[in-house]
C-alpha cells in the first residue's frame, strides 16, 4: 500500500520529470556522495540533460524539485514564505531544532530575525572590528607560533567558531567553548548524513551531540536570564541576552528552547561557511603569486597609512580592503561555500507549467548561474576584477553566495569583516608555502582543500 501510494504520488498533475530513486531514501545516497566527491555539478548535469532544468527526485525522505538557472532561482528565492518556506529536511531540523529561524514563519520569524539583525547590521558590527582584530591576532599567534607546519582548515574552523562564540554570544570560558566545539563538529556532520536514527550512525551521533549542547546551554541561559531580569546585563550585551529580553506579541518572553535552537542554528550558519571562505582565500593566496602580491600590497598599504599609535584595525580600514574582498567574491562565484539549499512547499504551486505539490521540497543551486557565460563573461577564468568594473550588471538571482530574497544571509557583513580581518592578520604576521602544491578542493560537503591545507609557516621577516 505504501509503495503504491509513493509511486502514484502526483500522477494526476503535470509534475516535473525525473526519477524518485528507491522508496524512502530516494536518491539521497547518490546526491550526498556527489556532494562529498565534489561532483554535485555532474550530478545536476546528468539529470538536466535527461529531464531539463526543472526535474524531480527524492531527497531526505521527500519528493524534491530542482529548478536550475536564473528563472528557477527567482521562483524559489522570490516566492513568499507561506508558499515556499525555508523549512528544512529532517536531518537539519533535528540538529537545528524545531524553533530555529528557518523553521519559523510569519510574526515569530520576523521577531527573532529582527533581534539577530540588531547585532549583525553594519552599524552595530563597526564597534566589534577592534575586538575581532584582537581576537584573530591573539588566536593566530597562539596557534601558529613555534610551529613549522599548520593545518589551515582546522585553524580557520577554530577561529571562526571562536569569533562567533565570543562576539555574538559572549561565551568566553575556554573550557565550555572547547567542549561545545567537539559537539558542534559532530552535530554538523549529521546535517549532511542519511536520516537513519540507529545507534552508531552519523545522524544518531549528531543528535546526541545536540542534546549535550543543549545540556551545556541550560545553566548559561539560566544565569543570563537572571542577570537580564535583574538589569545586571543589558539586552545589547550579546544575542542570547537580546533574545532573552525580547517579548512576543502577548508581551511574553520567548521560550528558552527557542533561544537554544537559534544559538545552535546561528553557530552552524556562521561557523563552517566562514571557515570555508577563509580556507579558500589562504589556499588561493598560496598558489597564485599575482593574487598574493596584490593582497599583500593592499594590506601593507593600510598599515603604512595608519596614523598615530593605533595598532588595531578600524572600520574605515576594512572598507579600504577592496581587492581582498573582490578575491573573496570571485572565489565564492567559482566555489560557492553553499552548493544550494532547500525550501518546502506549504501550498500547491507551479513553475513553468509544472505542478509542485504541498509538502514537496524544492532545491536551488548556485551552479545554474555562477558558471554561465551569458551572465559572467569567461566564467572559467578566475578574475576578481569582474566585481570591480562589471561590463554589465549581474542580473538579480544570478550571484548567490549568500542566497537571495527573504532568506538572504543576514551574517554576510559579519562574514566579510571576519574574513578580511583574518586575511589582514595572516599576511601581516606570516610567510608560508603549501606543503602539497597540487592540493585540490573537495566538497565535504563544504568546499575545503582536500588535505586540510597543511602549510609551512614562519613569522614575516619584512614589515613596512
Ligand atoms: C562566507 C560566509 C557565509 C556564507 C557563504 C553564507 C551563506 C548563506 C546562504 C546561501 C544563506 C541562504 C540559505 C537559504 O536560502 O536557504 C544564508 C542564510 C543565513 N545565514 Fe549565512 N552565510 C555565511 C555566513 C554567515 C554568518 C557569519 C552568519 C551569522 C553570524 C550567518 C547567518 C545566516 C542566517 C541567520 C541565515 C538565515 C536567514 C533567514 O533565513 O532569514 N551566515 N547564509
Amino acid at each position: 500500500f505504501l509503495l503504491s501510494k509513493w509511486f502514484s504520488k502526483g500522477k494526476t498533475k503535470n509534475v516535473p520529470k525525473g526519477s524518485l530513486g528507491y522508496p524512502i531514501i530516494g536518491e539521497t545516497l547518490s546526491f550526498l556522495k556527489a556532494q562529498r566527491q565534489d561532483k554535485g555539478s555532474e550530478w545536476l548535469e546528468e539529470r538536466i540533460s535527461k529531464y531539463g532544468p526543472v526535474f524531480k527526485t527524492s531527497l531526505m525522505g521527500s519528493i524534491t524539485v530542482f529548478a536550475i538557472g536564473q528563472a528557477g532561482n527567482k521562483f524559489i528565492l522570490g516566492s513568499p514564505d507561506d508558499v515556499l518556506s525555508a523549512k528544512k529536511p529532517i536531518t537539519l531540523k533535528k540538529i537545528f531544532g524545531r524553533q530555529s529561524l528557518v523553521e519559523l514563519t510569519g510574526h515569530r520569524y520576523k521577531l527573532v530575525k529582527g533581534e539577530m539583525l540588531k547585532f549583525l547590521k553594519p552599524e552595530c558590527l563597526q564597534k566589534y572590528v577592534k575586538q575581532m582584530d584582537e581576537l584573530v591576532n591573539a588566536t593566530l599567534l597562539r596557534e601558529v607560533t613555534e610551529k613549522e607546519t599548520v593545518g589551515v582548515v582546522v585553524l580557520m574552523k577554530k577561529l571562526s567558531y571562536d569569533l562567533s562564540c565570543n562576539i555574538l554570544f559572549d561565551i568566553k570560558d575556554e573550557h565550555t567553548r572547547e567542549a561545545l566545539f567537539v559537539d558542534f563538529t559532530l552535530a554538523f556532520k549529521a546535517i549532511h548524513s542519511l536520516p537513519i536514527n540507529f545507534p552508531g550512525t552519523t545522524f544518531w551521533r549528531g543528535q546526541r551531540a545536540r542534546a549535550r549542547i543543549v545540556d551545556r546551554m541550560i545553566p548559561i541561559m539560566n544565569k543570563r536570564w537572571e542577570e537580564v531580569s535583574k538589569g545586571v546585563l543589558s539586552s545589547t550585551n550579546d544575542m542570547i541576552s537580546g533574545l532573552l529580553a525580547l517579548r512576543d506579541e502577548n508581551d511574553q518572553p520567548l521560550p528558552h528552547d527557542l533561544i537554544t535552537d537559534n544559538f545552535i542554528f546561528l553557530l552552524v550558519a556562521s561557523h563552517d561557511t566562514s571557515a570555508t571562505l577563509m580556507s579558500l582565500m589562504i589556499w588561493k593566496l598560496s598558489r597564485d603569486p599575482e593574487v598574493y602580491k596584490k593582497v599583500l600590497q593592499e594590506q601593507m598599504e593600510i598599515i603604512k597609512q595608519r596614523e598615530g599609535t593605533e595598532e588595531r584595525l578600524t572600520w574605515e580600514e576594512i572598507q579600504k580592503m577592496k581587492y581582498t574582498w573582490r578575491l573573496a567574491q570571485e572565489l565564492m562565484r567559482m566555489i560557492p561555500p553553499l552548493f544550494g539549499s532547500f525550501r518546502k512547499a506549504l501550498k500547491d504551486t507551479s513553475f513553468q507549467g509544472y505542478d509542485i505539490l504541498k509538502g514537496w521540497q524544492v532545491y536551488w543551486a548556485a551552479y545554474g548561474t555562477h558558471m554561465k557565460d551569458d551572465i559572467f563573461e569567461n566564467p572559467e577564468k578566475f578574475d576578481p576584477s569582474r566585481f570591480e568594473n562589471p561590463t554589465k550588471p549581474i542580473p538579480p538571482y544570478s550571484y548567490l553566495p549568500f542566497g537571495a530574497g527573504i532568506h538572504y544571509c543576514i551574517g554576510n557583513e559579519f562574514a566579510r569583516i571576519e574574513t578580511l580581518t583574518t586575511i589582514h592578520n595572516f599576511v601581516k604576521l606570516f610567510e608560508w608555502s603549501q606543503v602539497n602544491p597540487e592540493e585540490p578542493i573537495t566538497r565535504q560537503p563544504m568546499p575545503y582543500p582536500s588535505l586540510g591545507l597543511p602549510i609551512k609557516i614562519k613569522p614575516r621577516s619584512n614589515m613596512p
